[in-house]
């Protein structure tokens, strides 16, 4: 099995997620919290109260986390493809392809990542959303400490399970949003690029870019359910299963409330994905 695809994806991870956590943590507040008004109101309210570092909250985690997700996103992928085509990721640029193989492996990346994200997207999730500035004398303790202790106290309060609180949602949002994912990028590279070369350095960051913003529209309406459904545990706000929380959401704040974060979901994916993209394919050209 090949595994540089498995270290490409972790490496090209990490630089796509410390470009684009701040706007993460805007999304997660939005999608979860209803005192904000928009976007700005949010980040003003964020810089003003807990400084810059605010928008930093719960980035620790993920940064060590990212080697498994991403290494498994786009390891498995190449690798279903692999299994499916029986060609090497050097070999798919003479060999493409079909669109349904890429939606397949995609989709069976997207179902076993989200596996692996579930616990630690759950602390990210419950982090983001402590709105207590950090050490200020006086000022009210926040819940959880860090990382360490919020694993810790979900374990202890709400059990093992607690850990994987919003794991189906994300199981749903991952396994058709990655197949369309790959599908998009694939094939925004192939129309720009003659066929059997590898694409420019430009097409891969548009290809990227566009890649991450179409399969988060996809993707936002259950991003939003799977938000309140790991911040539910918090709030003794039980909801009886994925379907409840759509329908009591739907019920209480409209249809709207499945678009929250749309924005903000949209103009993160365009960086991050970009760059995750061209460092991905840079890492695996220097490997040969
Ligand atoms: C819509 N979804 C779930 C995805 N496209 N997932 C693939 C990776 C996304 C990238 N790490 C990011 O954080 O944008």
């Amino acid at each position: 099995m090949p595994v540089e695809e498995f270290v490409a994806g972790w490496i090209s991870g990490a630089v796509g997620l410390v470009l684009g956590h701040p706007f993460d943590t805007v999304k997660v507040r939005l999608q979860t919290q209803t005192t904000y008004h928009g976007i700005v109101d949010c980040m003003v309210k964020t810089y003003r109260h807990e400084s810059l570092l605010g928008f930093f909250k719960g980035m620790s985690f993920p940064i060590v986390s990212i080697a498994v997700v991403n290494s498994v996103l786009f390891g498995v992928y190449s690798n279903t493809l692999l299994a499916l085509t029986a060609t090497s990721h050097q070999q798919r640029r003479a060999q493409p392809p079909s669109y349904m193989h890429i939606f397949v492996a995609g989709c069976t990346s997207g179902f076993l990542q989200a596996y692996c994200l579930a616990p630690f997207d759950l602390i990210k999730v419950r982090l983001q959303n402590q709105t207590e500035p950090r050490a200020k004398p006086g000022s009210p303790q926040p819940r959880y400490r860090g990382p360490v202790h919020c694993a810790a106290s979900i374990f202890q309060e709400e059990g093992p399970r607690g850990l994987f609180r919003g794991a189906w949602a994300l199981t749903l949002r991952d396994t058709p949003t990655v197949g369309i994912y790959f599908i998009t990028y694939e094939c925004l590279c192939r129309q720009s690029t003659p066929e059997g070369q590898n694409p420019s350095s430009a097409t891969v960051l548009v290809a990227g870019g566009f890649a991450g913003i179409t399969s988060w529209v996809a993707a936002t309406p259950l991003d939003v359910i799977k938000a309140r459904m790991q911040m539910a545990g918090l709030k003794q706000r039980a909801y009886q299963g994925v379907l409840d929380c759509i329908v009591s959401s739907a019920r209480q704040e409209g249809l709207g409330v499945f678009f929250r974060g749309l924005t903000i979901n949209s103009a993160r994916a365009f960086p991050v994905n970009a760059v995750t993209f061209l460092s991905y394919e840079y890492l695996l050209r220097l490997w040969g």
